[in-house]
């Protein structure tokens, strides 16, 4: 049998939000058991959306909102039949200054999934309770690496989402 598939996908102009979505990826390989695809929201194809166990979902935070392209894609993902219904879902986002935007982004990602149905989940730590999140641009958070911070919030969420794939089997419907 064919492992379940842990699907990370994500938008991203100036790579931040990449940066965050291969630490997710880096979380989910280090569980045994799943296969984890890493993919840029306009390389999926309805079909992946369909094998995978679950979905994380990113954006950069957009004056205090989701990407438009990120909506655009989750307003196309299947709904006739809710054959999304009870994947595992999660959210991640990197917004430029703290507290302007992040977590509502991580909140409206996690409300569409749940129209779909899905099961949706946050991270290890408190820290990261409504997903993973990382601050790009303001104080000492503004270098050109993602603070090791963040990157720890992204790691978690992936190995906690891809943990929850094997604990619970959902069979596909
Ligand atoms: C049009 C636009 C609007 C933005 N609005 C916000 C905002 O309201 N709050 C915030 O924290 N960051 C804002 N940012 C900053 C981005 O969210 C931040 O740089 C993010 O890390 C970019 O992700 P990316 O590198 O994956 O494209 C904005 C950026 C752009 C281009």
């Amino acid at each position: 049998q064919e492992n379940p598939i842990v699907l990370i996908t994500y938008y991203s102009q100036s790579g931040n939000t990449k940066t965050l979505a291969e630490a997710i990826q880096k979380g989910a390989q280090s569980v045994n058991g799943v296969e984890v695809k890493l993919l840029a929201i306009e390389e999926v194809e309805v079909s992946d959306l369909l094998a995978a166990s679950a979905i994380l979902v990113g954006s950069p935070v957009y004056n205090a909102n989701i990407a438009t392209p990120v909506q655009e894609f989750i307003n196309s993902w299947p709904f006739e039949g809710r054959p999304l219904k009870n994947k595992i879902g999660a959210a991640f986002a990197t917004g430029g200054g703290i507290s302007i935007g992040e977590e509502g982004v991580m909140i409206d990602i996690l409300r569409s999934m749940l129209i779909h149905g899905m099961i949706v989940m946050g991270g290890e730590e408190v820290e990261s309770a409504f997903g993973a999140s990382a601050i790009t641009g303001e104080g000492s958070f503004s270098n050109e690496k993602m603070d090791e911070i963040f990157l720890n919030k992204g790691f978690g969420l992936g190995k906690r989402v891809a943990e929850a794939v094997l604990r619970f089997n959902f069979p596909e419907k």
